[in-house]
């Protein structure tokens, strides 16, 4: 049967009823492997605030915002430190943006505890902290992005597709989105459906290493940014929180009677995350470098 639209799952009773919140969160994962987290716990003025200073940073001149590319040196990342200082705009605010990441990194471990529970991961495997012991705020490469997709013109961005189709890396992905639709899911793996904004809802996917690690009973998705004719004089911001397992994690069958403990023939269960994060970032690159060159 054909999945006409993203499930909505209300976390405001999951600490009264963790296994029914839960069997929701893995359903939605096991099919169209999205869904709208609402009731979650950030308050909506400090998505508000991070928004603000993402357009505060977009709006400064073009040369101001180039500054950053010169620290693009490899030799400037060191011990996984920031390659570059911040920005002013967040240097500014570092304390609420360290504040609003570790409650993106606190809601994403709700969603791993739920799976944790729905999963029915033994005890002597960790049991419902299965998943979130593995993501340590910050052992891993989770990373939370500010994006805007500027605005079309008459000639530019005729192509209506603004972000290609795409899975994401990681574990799982929170989506904030604002003001301007334009997410679309390729559910049942052949339509699109759109994704549309609902107040306040953080909108969640599975990406590949979840998908590898559950041996394929969670779904990573394609989906895709597209604008519509009649959002084509707006700019669209967003923000994706990109969660990842911590670089040492093996992404070998999750231990849970609801998963295929058979290895594949592919030979990806050997890696760990950080070694599937950076295969997946090689096989990118390596692809845009081509890409660019023709
Ligand atoms: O901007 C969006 O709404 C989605 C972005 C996205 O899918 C991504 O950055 O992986
Ligand atoms: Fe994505």
């Amino acid at each position: 049967m054909a999945i006409e639209s993203i499930p909505i799952v209300d976390f405001s009773n999951f600490k009264t009823n963790p296994e029914k919140v839960a069997q929701e969160v893995v359903d939605a994962c096991k099919s169209i492997g999205f869904f709208y987290m609402i009731n979650h716990d950030i308050p909506q003025s400090d998505i508000e605030k991070a928004f603000a200073l993402s357009k505060e940073y977009f709006d400064l001149p073009t040369e101001e915002k180039h500054w950053i590319l010169k620290y693009n040196d490899k030799e400037i990342i060191k011990n996984n430190k920031p390659f570059a200082p911040l920005p002013s705009v967040f240097d500014k605010e570092k304390e609420f943006l360290c504040y609003f990441s570790k409650k993106c990194h606190a809601t994403a471990l709700q969603i791993l505890i739920a799976f944790g529970i729905a999963l029915e991961i033994p005890e002597e495997n960790g049991g419902k902290e299965f998943f979130s012991k593995s993501h340590s705020y910050d052992k891993s490469a989770s990373v939370l992005r500010f994006l805007k997709y500027p605005r079309g013109g008459e000639a530019a961005y005729k192509d209506h597709v603004r972000a290609g189709a795409h899975s994401d890396y990681g574990s799982i992905t929170l989506l904030f989105q604002k003001d301007v639709p334009g997410l679309e899911v390729q559910a049942s793996r052949t339509e699109w459906i759109s994704a549309p904004l609902i107040p306040g809802a953080i909108l969640v996917n599975v990406g590949d290493a979840m998908e590898l690690w559950t041996n394929g009973l969670f779904k990573s998705t394609i989906h895709r940014v597209t604008f519509l004719p009649e959002h084509n004089h707006l700019d669209r911001y967003s923000m994706p929180f990109f969660f990842h397992p911590d670089d040492n994690v093996p992404l070998t069958p999750v231990p849970s009677r609801f998963v295929n403990q058979t290895l594949s023939s592919t030979g990806d269960h050997a890696y760990t995350s950080g070694e599937y994060l950076r295969r997946k970032l090689d096989a990118t690159y390596n692809y845009a470098a081509k890409k660019n060159s023709n």
